[in-house]
């Protein structure tokens, strides 16, 4: 069988930049509104700051207004909760991102809950959570599901109804959203997790595998259904192996791999996304979008259909 589509995320992505971009022209002249995104920081994770800084970069490439919050490591709790509600206050904001993760002595549940529903451009408030799950309007969804859905859409076409799919990872912030989206679109849907019995035998039923488990290339290709539709939001940082795969060969060097092995998975699937250049330029771009969106409902002005589910 010939190897599976790439999916290329990147250049969706790209596209949808561009839409974003043409919506923020528009919101611009008809109602005079520039979309703002505030980003905070807590600390100083390395991989945190490769993120916000692309976030930023995105930000003003597509003309919206970037509000950067970099605080230290051991900034108190209630500093940030009063951070937040300042936030909530300016009506410049209309999207509020604290980037995950905070520091263990926050309260992460505390901190989301205090941002308003209508500026959570993460869609992690349980308010958001709660309008995805009982399928009412309004609801901002999660960035990274909702990139995956716009791919599988984008490859499938917006018609999955009794397609099996199966999402590996229960995370609130992508497993469970990745589930309802899939279920909304009337997929028979299968969430597996750390105490799934026999994992393999679920994947390979599966039309549709979403990987977020954070396991790097735990997805073998015998896991996987002949001409299935694979999404890989795994970011794994692993070493970088050398010609005769030592790691030893190039000492501190890493590359990104996925949860899925992409080299094998690609004689079985139909089509599967990269990492790096899958599900991940899709966040970022489904960021904007949501931000948009958040500003748009903010002026009164309809909401882009991507974000509108
Ligand atoms: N592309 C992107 O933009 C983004 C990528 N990511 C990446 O996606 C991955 C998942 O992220 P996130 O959802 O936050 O991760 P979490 O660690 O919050 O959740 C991981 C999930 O995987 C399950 N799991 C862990 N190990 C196994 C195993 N051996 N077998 C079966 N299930 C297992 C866990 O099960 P249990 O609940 O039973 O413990 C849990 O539900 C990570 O690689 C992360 O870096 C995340 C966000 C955005
Ligand atoms: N409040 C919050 N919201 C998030 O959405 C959030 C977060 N916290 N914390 C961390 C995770 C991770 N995340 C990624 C976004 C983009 C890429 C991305 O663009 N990746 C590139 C590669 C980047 C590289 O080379 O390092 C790619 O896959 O092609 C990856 C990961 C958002 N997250």
């Amino acid at each position: 069988m010939a190897d599976a589509t790439i999916i290329d995320g990147k250049a969706f992505a790209a596209g949808l930049r561009a839409r974003v971009a043409d919506g923020v022209a528009a919101l611009k002249a008809s109602h005079g509104v520039t979309p703002g995104l505030a980003v905070v920081l807590v600390g100083e994770d390395a991989a945190s700051q490769v993120y916000v800084r692309s976030k930023e970069r995105a930000l003003v490439e597509l003309g919206m207004n970037s509000f950067d919050h970099h605080e230290p490591a051991d900034m108190a709790e209630s500093d940030l909760l009063a951070l937040i509600d300042r936030l909530n206050a300016d009506p410049a904001v209309h999207g509020i991102l604290v980037q995950l993760p905070l520091p263990r002595h926050i309260d992460t549940q505390k901190v989301l809950a205090r941002i308003v529903p209508e500026k959570d451009a993460d869609g992690f408030h349980v308010v958001n959570a709660g309008l995805l799950a009982t399928g009412q309007p309004g609801a901002i969804v999660p960035c990274t599901p909702l990139g995956s859905l716009l791919l599988i859409r984008d490859t499938l076409g917006r018609d999955l109804k009794g397609k099996r799919a199966l999402v590996l990872g229960r995370s609130n912030i992508v497993g469970k959203p990745m589930a309802q989206l899939l279920l909304q679109a009337d997929c028979t849907v299968t969430m597996a997790h750390s105490r799934t019995a026999d994992l393999p035998a679920e994947c390979r039923r599966a039309d549709i595998l979403v990987a977020a488990v954070g396991r790097p290339e735990m997805v073998r290709g015998d896991w996987i259904k002949p001409g299935a539709t694979v999404i890989d939001v795994g970011i794994n940082r692993v070493p970088a192996v050398g010609i005769n795969r030592v790691a030893a060969a190039e000492p501190g060097k890493t590359r990104l791999v996925g949860d899925v092995a992409f080299d094998e998975a690609v004689k079985v699937a139909g089509a599967i996304t990269p990492v790096p250049g899958g599900v991940g330029p899709m966040t970022i771009a489904c960021l904007m979008l949501n931000t948009l969106a958040a500003a748009c409902r903010a002026a009164g002005a309809p909401v882009p259909e991507e974000a509108a589910l």
